[in-house]
């Protein structure tokens, strides 16, 4: 059980079975990559979010205070299935950290084992919901399945809550928005995975509503960037984070504070790039980033990075000279997009 705290604020993170904070207004799913469909589920359950029409259960007593709830499976459903590590849009710290902003006061992992995944949809909401999260309301997406076989929907969730006076409100799937390429199609972790692999940054940053963002410690690399005059932070990520297209992004930095800071942290211009260096004869996959304007030690620094723009695909270049030249044009690109506010 973990309670991180940042800015004043904090995420209590517990199991099912110990610690909670009860009783829960909950907001039920996966929620990777808490984009803007997921914002939409969450937002009810939030305080000064949409109160449900229904009202308040009848069993709350309105001086206790109803903790702001998301509960989610963990390790991910499909990873338990498919016994195959999941790559995720947010692992769980990133996840904490969106969660945190949204205000969002708990996150509940339910442990995705066999016993979990043979309850009846009767009894999830019985054993879960009723008695360990003393749950007062529910809120779901309209796509939402659970228990047994995902047996149970979003409307048998409501009937079955109904049973204990727990009012369920089912979100309509929220749709690209009206100046998107494409309308009426939902936005979908894997619509966001699908954009991030095929390097379109632009419209997986317009479903997160925010730049998908790389978080991780500054480690060593061959230290080979100072002698071509391009020094880069070599990243090393969580096991568990998505990586999008290989390639050559502009970027925004911002190194991440270990203490309590009230502050937004400053954004440094940059690039990153992502690939196996063919150029070096790199044999692993490296996430590295120059920043613009900087020149002091980054080494077991946090940075988080922004992904503004994809500007290229990486290359094998014929020396370090010509990779040079290269990386002085993708600089220069960079500065203009990241300068005319992109
Ligand atoms: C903006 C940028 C673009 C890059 N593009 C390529 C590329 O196209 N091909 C390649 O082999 N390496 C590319 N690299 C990676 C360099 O090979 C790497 O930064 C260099 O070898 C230094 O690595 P080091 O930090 O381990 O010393 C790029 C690096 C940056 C910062
Ligand atoms: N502008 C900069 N961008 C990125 N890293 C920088 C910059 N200036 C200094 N550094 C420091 O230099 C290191 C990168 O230098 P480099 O020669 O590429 O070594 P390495 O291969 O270990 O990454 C970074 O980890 C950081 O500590």
């Amino acid at each position: 059980m973990l309670n991180l705290s940042q800015n004043g604020c904090s995420v209590w993170v517990a199991s099912s079975t110990k610690g909670l904070l009860t009783p829960t207004a909950v907001a039920l799913g996966k929620f990777d990559g808490v984009h803007l469909g997921h914002h939409r589920v969450i937002q009810p359950v939030l305080h000064g979010g949409n109160q449900l029409s229904v009202g308040a259960s009848p069993q709350s007593n309105e001086n206790e205070h109803t903790y702001s709830t998301v509960v989610t499976f963990h390790p991910h459903p499909q990873e338990f299935f498919t016994g195959q590590p999941r790559a995720l849009l947010t692992p769980l710290d990133e996840k904490i950290e969106q969660l945190r902003s949204l205000g969002v006061e708990q996150l509940v992992l339910l442990p995705f084992d066999k016993e979990l995944s043979a309850l009846s949809p009767e009894d999830f909401v019985e054993k879960i919901l009723v008695q360990r999260l003393q749950c007062q309301r529910v809120s779901v997406g309209q796509d939402f399945c659970f228990g047994k076989q995902r047996r149970g929907t979003a409307k048998d969730l409501q009937l079955l809550a109904a049973n204990y006076q727990i009012p369920v409100t089912i979100v309509p799937l929220q749709t690209y928005a009206d100046n998107a390429p494409v309308k009426d199609i939902p936005i979908s972790t894997s619509l966001i995975r699908h954009s991030l692999e095929s390097g379109d940054i632009k419209n997986a940053n317009l479903l997160l509503g925010r730049p998908y963002t790389l978080v991780g410690v500054v480690v060593q690399g061959q230290q080979l960037g100072r002698t071509i005059g391009f020094p880069t932070a070599n990243l090393q990520l969580p096991n568990d984070k998505f990586v999008p297209h290989k390639g050559v992004y502009a970027v925004r930095v911002s190194i991440v504070s270990e203490t309590p800071d009230v502050h937004a942290p400053i954004q440094i211009l940059g690039v990153m790039n992502i690939g196996d260096r063919p150029t070096v004869n790199g044999t692993c996959l490296s996430v590295e980033v120059h920043l613009f304007d900087w020149a002091n030690d980054l080494y077991g620094k946090k940075l988080a990075v922004q992904l503004i723009e994809f500007l290229r695909s990486e290359q094998k270049f014929p020396d370090l000279e010509a990779l040079k030249t290269q990386i002085q044009l993708d600089c220069t690109i960079a500065r203009e997009i990241l300068s005319a506010g992109c």
